[in-house]
Formats: structure tokens, C-alpha cells, sequence
């Protein structure tokens, strides 16, 4: 597989009462998947949206919707999330591995039609998700404690992503929280190649598609030497 760059705008940023305006926007801007931040008010300490969002926002993009469940039990939404029309699926190990119930979701996801995604917290170490890697479509790394946007990228993180691109070169690292114009280098050199970004995509000072743009070429300039570390 050749790794290329996926850029999802976070729509946690959005204007929620223009959600579709935003979501397509983003998507003429150059943005390849629209990532939402589905949050219960227990696994973190916000409040978001569910599947009837997703269901809504459908009838209006035909965008990948990329939603990244920061919720107590996953399990009990994989059904209407594939009904809503949602394309991946990403859960916390947080969330399940206590439960022993982590293959019992991934196979949900899977079974479903849906592309599957495991995340892990910064202070979670990648050895617990090590064992369902051979079985994901990409790799969620949190580069903030999950629950708000606008927070700072923890560059402490990219050692995760090192070590996976180094063991894993043709997997899909996504990296979110923090990740601007500023920052888009250290996740790059890493090993990063999906993006998700929602203050610096929706800053108002700033063009989005340049931002988007900007990403890309930072991304691609880094590829060749990810082969060379893994060779
Ligand atoms: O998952 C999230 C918060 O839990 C957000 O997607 C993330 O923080 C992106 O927002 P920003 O780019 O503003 O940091």
C-alpha cells in the first residue's frame, strides 16, 4: 500500500447550525475525510453528537465520515452509526480493554461494512493496542487529552508514532489535537500521515485550502524518509 496524506478537518470546530455548509467547504478546500468528535459526557467531560447528526449531516455530503468515538461504550453504537451512514469507526482501548470486550468490537466494526480504527490517550501506552494492529485500518494517536479542541499538541507523542511507523510502514497513523501550520512538521517526521485538525482549519485569519495544502506538501516531503528509517 502506498501511504498518502488524509486530511479531516475536525467538525468540532464548525459552526454546528451550518454543519453541512462547513463540512463541505472543508471538502472544497481540499480536505479528504470530515472528522467527528462524538463525545457522551462520560468517557470525557464534553457533550457532542450522536448518530442523528450523522444521519442528518449524510443527506448533504458525500464525504467520509470519520467518527471517532470518545464514548464509555462503543459497542452499543456501531449499529446506528453504520445506519446514520458513517464510513470508520474509531474507539478508545480505554474503553474496552477493561471490559475485555476489545476483539468483540473490532469484529462489530468490521462485520459491519465499516472502516476500523483503534485510539489511544496520551498517557496509554501503544503496547496495549499492539496486538489488534494487523487487524486496523489506521491508528489513532491523541496528540491532547481527548475532549476539546483548541488545546497544545503534545510533541511528547510523536515518539508513539516513531515507533509505529518504524514497525509499520504501510499503516495509517492519524494524529489529532493541536495540529497547525506550526506543528504539522514534528507529526510529519514522525510519521504521520491522516491529519485531524479543527482550530487552525476553521481559524478565520487563516485560508483553509493553504492550510490543507500546506499539510499535504509537508506530509509528502516526508514520506520518502519514513522508508528509509523502516528499511
Ligand atoms: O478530538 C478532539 C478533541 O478531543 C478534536 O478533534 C481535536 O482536539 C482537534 O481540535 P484542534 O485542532 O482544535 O486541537
Amino acid at each position: 500500500m502506498t501511504l498518502k496524506p488524509i486530511i479531516c478537518p475536525s467538525l468540532l470546530s464548525s459552526d454546528f447550525s451550518f454543519l453541512a455548509r462547513d463540512a463541505n467547504y472543508m471538502l472544497d478546500c481540499g480536505a479528504d475525510w470530515l472528522h467527528m468528535d462524538v463525545m457522551d459526557g462520560h468517557f470525557v467531560p464534553n457533550l457532542t453528537i450522536g448518530a442523528p447528526v450523522i444521519k442528518s449531516l449524510r443527506k448533504h455530503t458525500t464525504g467520509h465520515l470519520d467518527c471517532h468515538l470518545m464514548v464509555t461504550n462503543p459497542e452499543l453504537m456501531i449499529d446506528d452509526f453504520k445506519v446514520a451512514g458513517a464510513n470508520s469507526i474509531t474507539f478508545h482501548i480505554e474503553a474496552t480493554e477493561p471490559r475485555g470486550i476489545t476483539q468483540q468490537v473490532i469484529d462489530k466494526i468490521k462485520s459491519s461494512g465499516m472502516k476500523c480504527a483503534i485510539s489511544v490517550k496520551p498517557k496509554t501506552p501503544i503496547s496495549d493496542i499492539q496486538p489488534y494492529l494487523n487487524q486496523m485500518d489506521f491508528v489513532l494517536i491523541m496528540t491532547v487529552e481527548p475532549g476539546f479542541g483548541g488545546q497544545s499538541f503534545m510533541k511528547d507523542q510523536m515518539e508513539k508514532v516513531r515507533v509505529l511507523r518504524q514497525s509499520h510502514p504501510n499503516l495509517n497513523i492519524q494524529v489529532d489535537g493541536g495540529l497547525d501550520p506550526k506543528t504539522i512538521q514534528d507529526a510529519a517526521e514522525a510519521g504521520a500521515n491522516v491529519i485531524v485538525a479543527g482550530s487552525s482549519l476553521f481559524n478565520p485569519n487563516q485560508n483553509p485550502k493553504d492550510t490543507i495544502q500546506l499539510f499535504k506538501d509537508v506530509i509528502n516531503k516526508n514520506i520518502p524518509n519514513w522508508s528509509v528509517q523502516s528499511k
